[in-house]
């Protein structure tokens, strides 16, 4: 039979697991008259580089030439910003107000010219000269069977970083890593039937021109860029018809993990609004418990 508890009233519960009352209190309550040790003013010695919060998880909007064309997803954001070395340190509750702002206006849409009004008021809001936010979220698309033409949602790592310097401007960079099929070229070639394919990862960061805008979808250019040299796509939804397509495509296409790196760079090379790129490459190997690795850079 279940024992009956007499159950003690809330604050009773709370003092039966340990809870005290307060203590005296002496310091001050009040904003104005409580110490501001973080705008001391000194010499501290080194300028740091940056400094602020990171892992901030935070609803966003954002945009793309793909299907779904709009979408809120959660992105992990880091913001920063340089201090002196006369000033002991940031005002960090100012990072988080400004994020706050950002979504009381309808909502934070990661559009570029978006994060260089964020940045700017940001190094505005710490009073420094400079300010960077990096946002790093999971971007989803909409993949059709090849045959069937049936749509799944699929999605990839993307990560979008903005900085503002007074008197320098506004740098921008992306990343995004996405999900391939590669088969080996050699296990084709010396093989009487079959190759061993596998699935590979390929990242690329870039470094945009300074006129950059957002004017082409940076999400669906670096996806195509990867996905286009790749021996096949990765989908969510395949019938008979479109496995049959999808396998076939891998052996007529196949790719090292060397290939994938060079041929992805050579589609970034043509992209107008990348001043700088690196393209990584890792295969999860089927017939190893390694992974095999690419990667180069290249500047324009
Ligand atoms: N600078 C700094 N602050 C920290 C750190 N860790 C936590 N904090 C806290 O961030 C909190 C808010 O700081 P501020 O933004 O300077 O708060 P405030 O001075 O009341 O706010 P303002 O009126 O905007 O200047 C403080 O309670 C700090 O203790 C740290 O490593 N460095």
């Amino acid at each position: 039979m279940t024992r009956k508890i007499n159950l003690p009233p809330k604050k009773e519960r709370h003092k039966l697991f340990g809870s005290v009352e307060p203590g005296v209190k002496l310091k001050p309550i009040e904003k104005d008259k409580m110490p501001d040790l973080q705008n001391t003013k000194k010499d501290f010695l080194f300028t740091i580089d940056a400094v602020g919060i990171s892992n901030v998880k935070h609803p966003v909007i954002i945009k793309s030439e793909l299907n779904p064309q709009q979408q809120t997803t959660i992105a992990n954001v880091k913001m920063t910003s340089k201090i002196s070395h006369d000033a002991k340190g940031t005002n960090m509750s100012r990072f988080t107000e400004q994020l706050e702002k950002y979504r009381q206006s309808g909502g934070f849409v990661l559009t570029c010219n978006n994060l260089f009004d964020f940045t700017k008021e940001l190094a505005e809001r710490l009073k420094q000269k400079d300010a960077s936010i990096e946002m790093t979220f999971p971007w989803f698309y909409e993949r059709k069977g090849p045959s069937s033409e049936l749509i799944g949602l699929n999605h990839a790592d993307a990560k979008l970083t903005v900085s503002f310097e007074e008197g320098v401007g506004f740098k921008t960079s992306a990343s995004l890593t996405c999900a391939v099929t590669t088969l080996c070229p050699c296990s084709k070639e010396i093989s009487e039937y079959s190759a061993h394919n596998q699935r590979g990862y390929v990242t690329m960061h870039v470094e945009f021109t300074d006129d950059y805008r957002g004017e082409k979808d940076w999400k669906a250019a670096l996806l195509h860029a990867a996905e286009s040299n790749a021996s096949a796509m990765i989908h969510p939804v395949l019938k008979r018809p479109d496995e049959k397509m999808v396998t076939e495509t891998a052996y007529e296409n196949p790719r090292f993990v060397e290939d994938m790196v060079r041929l992805v760079a050579a589609d970034l090379y043509e992209l107008e609004f990348v001043q700088a790129f690196t393209v990584e490459c890792r295969n999860e190997e089927s017939i190893h418990l390694h992974d095999a690795i690419a990667s180069l850079s290249y500047r324009k």
